[in-house]
């Protein structure tokens, strides 16, 4: 049966370094949940101490009623950022090792392994040593490996960083396909469009506290209005004393203005514009999950 992950007010020091401090949420069964932060926020702390290779100063972790040990922890698919393959030992054989170590039979491995490497695209690579795969090849190894022995919770450490396109969508629709059986999924990454994209909610860390976590529609509605001007050159700072604007960004011929709507005019802006050039579109739109990251980071 898959249950929750709760997450509940973890701290955690090194020395006089505040790594994390009184942290919590929680990721539902069969829900995507994106951990974003600057480097340094404080993400593989927390997942490593999910996963016991870490122990928190305060705080505690839960799947479902459980408290977390050594039994419910080996329900978890678990991909460290340092990644933890042998590198002179088979594909093929070390996902098998793995399987056999969480229980499963001799047969039942090889068909876990089997599944996995063919799902990911290392079928074929399942007789060469992991050190002679490249990167990307490594890290889909690295994913079939938290994946192998069937785990009821997932978490994994920037599984997206340094693949290719084809092995992002491949890994995305691993992660779709496990959440759609009931497994809550937590991943950590600095690609906030694919978070945007693959995420039923997102929670924003910074210097080792929660600073926001929702969906991304809730985010953005915590979050300035946006208004898209298609048109006066970036060149021409014409933005400059108009009121309520919180923050410019260029991008081409689009301008995109965040708002504080309780004092901006929209009017004024839009005269402003024509001052400055011809306006060929004018419109509201929503921010970004980059642009919801970077206000909340900058707060
Ligand atoms: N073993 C350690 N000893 C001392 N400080 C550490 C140790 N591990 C992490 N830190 C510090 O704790 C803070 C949180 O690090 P952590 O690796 O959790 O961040 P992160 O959000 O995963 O960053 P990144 O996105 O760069 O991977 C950082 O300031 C880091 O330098």
């Amino acid at each position: 049966m898959t249950e929750a992950l709760h997450i509940r007010n973890l701290s955690k020091r090194y020395g006089d370094l505040v790594a994390l401090q009184d942290v919590s949420f929680s990721v539902a069964p069969g829900e995507i949940f994106g951990f974003v932060g600057s480097n340094g926020a404080g993400k593989s702390t927390t997942m490593r101490i999910v996963l016991g290779v870490l122990s928190a100063d305060a705080g505690s972790v839960a799947v479902g009623d459980t408290a977390i040990d050594f039994s419910t922890r080996r329900r978890i698919g678990y991909m460290p950022e340092e990644r933890g393959l042998y590198p002179k030992m088979k594909v093929g054989q070390q996902l098998s090792y793995l399987a056999r170590l969480h229980g499963f039979s001799p047969s039942d491995a090889a068909a876990s392994v089997t599944r996995w490497t063919e799902r990911l695209g290392v079928a074929e690579r399942i007789d060469d040593n992991v050190a002679d795969l490249s990167l990307g090849n490594q890290q889909r190894v690295q994913l079939a490996a938290a994946l192998v022995h069937d785990p009821d919770v997932l978490v994994l450490d920037e599984p997206f960083s340094g693949l290719d396109p084809v092995a992002v969508d491949v890994m995305s629709a691993v992660l779709r396909e496990k959440a759609q059986s009931g497994v809550p999924v937590i991943f950590s990454s600095h690609q906030l469009d694919l978070v945007q994209q693959l995420c039923d909610r997102v929670g924003v860390i910074v210097k080792g506290g929660m600073r926001a976590v929702g969906t991304v529609a809730e985010l953005q509605s915590g979050h300035g209005a946006i208004l898209e001007i298609v048109g006066p050159p970036a060149t021409l700072d014409w933005t400059s004393g108009l009121r309520g604007i919180v923050d410019v960004a260029h991008d081409g011929p689009t301008t995109r203005l965040t708002l504080d709507l309780a004092v901006a005019d929209d009017q004024q802006i839009l005269h402003a514009a024509l001052a400055a050039g011809p306006v060929h579109q004018f419109r509201t739109s929503k921010p970004s999950l980059t642009e919801i990251f970077r206000e909340v980071v900058s707060a």
